[in-house]
């Protein structure tokens, strides 16, 4: 298996870009797929699950022109009726986001397809997207009665109404799959969430020429808009530079500089939670691009104090909980992390494996139901730790070990390349500086 070796670091200096942001890099092709027009991206994430998202959309006949080099997309969309039955499988890799977006469009479409990806999306839930999609009228097959992949879509009519749907639980996949089928539905789609959940989707849509209707927590959008494709600029992703942020946190008399980070508030609920524990950190330069808020964030290490994150926060730092609990083991007395029960369900079960792996390396910590109770400040000492390959968990680790004193060699360290290819290269760079 794939390792990275990890000493402790010095103090972390200098200016910064990070990678595309991952949730816009997928609506960006997915939206640029069903339109008429071509679409541009700017700033694509170069990460293995937006890759997926393209080959999926090209297996239905849209023709795509991806520039790695230059992280540059170019679509020509054809409209959501441009899109052609796939005669292959349709594999979404390891991604979350590619499969329940994709399936709220592939349900409203005339023809038969396949979805299914890798070991860790066999195990996710899909009936949260699935049930809501079949109470729009969707036909859907699947494994265990459609809860889990492989999920297969028939060919037929396939007609949609429009639905009012209360989410369960915050999620802005199940909200932009709902969305995206409710653009193919009759009459209007409303989606209703107790906290609110990442808004790409809306603000997205927006740009590309569909009337949506936002209010507090609450998005209607009416079926048979189309949309219009225009250019895109992909901010930096928050979720990626959170990693970069906790390592200059806690690392002393780190300061650092991330350029061109979107800091859309359905997003920034790590940079409150920092700002709570006695962090240092300033957005500079705040402007609005393609209907996205962008910053440059500016962070000095200081000595940080324990937290309480729960409720709506919660759907705010959701992929940046792995870290936080590792920023948590630094700081003075007990941080509890509760209302984070979804974390059971990404790419592993990122409770169980924060906490396994944070004791290896002697941290004072306890997996609760659904969240973290931790107590610090505990010295971190180098250990054999896993990823489970699951890239925000590997690269949590790699963070905790900048601070442990010996070596930890981190196993699967590769699946950052899943959402930060740069992030071992980075990470090298700041630290020689
Ligand atoms: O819509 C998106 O782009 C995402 C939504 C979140 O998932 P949930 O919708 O399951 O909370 C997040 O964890 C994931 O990394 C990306
Ligand atoms: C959960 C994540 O992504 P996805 O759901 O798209 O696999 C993530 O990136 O942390």
């Amino acid at each position: 298996m794939d390792k990275e070796t990890i000493t402790a670091s010095k103090a972390l200096r200098g200016s910064i870009t990070v990678p595309g942001d991952k949730s816009i890099s997928h609506r960006a092709v997915m939206f640029g797929a069903i339109a008429s027009g071509q679409t541009t991206v700017h700033g694509f994430l170069d990460g293995e699950d937006c890759r997926q998202t393209i080959a999926c959309f090209q297996k239905m006949g849209v023709a795509i022109h991806y520039d790695r080099d230059k992280h540059m997309v170019v679509i020509d969309g054809e409209g959501i009726d441009g899109l052609e039955e796939p005669s292959e499988l349709l594999d979404v890799g390891n991604s979350g986001t590619t499969i329940r977006l994709m399936l709220g469009i592939l349900v409203g479409r005339p023809y038969f397809s396949v979805v299914a990806g890798d070991e860790s999306i066999e195990k996710r839930p899909m009936a949260r997207i699935t049930e809501p999609l079949r109470s729009m009228g969707a036909q859907i097959h699947g494994r265990r009665n459609g809860t889990y992949t492989p999920i297969a879509i028939p060919d037929g009519e396939n007609t949609l109404t429009g639905i009012e749907y209360q989410l369960p639980v915050a999620s802005a996949q199940v909200k932009s799959a709902i969305l995206l089928a409710g653009l193919q539905a009759q009459g209007k789609t409303t989606v209703r969430e107790k906290y609110r959940s990442r808004d790409h989707t809306e603000r997205m849509l927006q740009a590309f020429g569909v009337d949506v209707d936002v209010s507090a927590n609450e998005v209607s959008i009416s079926g048979g808009q189309p949309l219009q494709a225009r250019e895109v600029h992909v901010p930096g992703d928050i979720s990626s530079a959170a990693f970069m942020l906790a390592a200059a946190a806690i690392v002393k008399d780190s300061c650092l500089r991330i350029d061109n980070v979107g800091v859309n508030p359905t997003r920034t609920g790590f940079i409150d939670a920092l700002v709570a524990m006695g962090g240092e950190v300033a957005f500079e330069n705040e402007r609005v691009r393609g209907g996205e808020p962008v910053a440059d964030i500016v962070i000095r290490e200081k000595s940080l104090h324990a937290t309480a994150i729960s409720g709506s926060l919660i759907p705010r730092l959701i992929d940046e909980i792995p870290v936080l609990a590792v920023i948590a083991t630094q700081a003075i007395g007990r941080t509890v992390i509760k209302d984070a029960s979804e974390l059971k369900f990404k790419e592993t079960n990122r409770i169980d494996a924060t906490a396994s792996q944070l004791r290896q390396m002697g941290a004072d910590v306890q997996a609760t139901e659904d969240g973290f109770i931790i107590d610090g400040p505990t010295p971190l000492t180098g250990a054999e730790v896993s990823s489970f390959n699951d890239h925000r968990i590997g690269m949590a680790f790699t963070i905790a070990a900048l601070i442990a004193e010996g070596e930890t060699t981190i196993h699967g360290a590769k699946a950052s390349a899943i959402s930060f290819p740069e992030f071992y290269q980075s990470l090298r760079a700041l630290s020689d500086s």
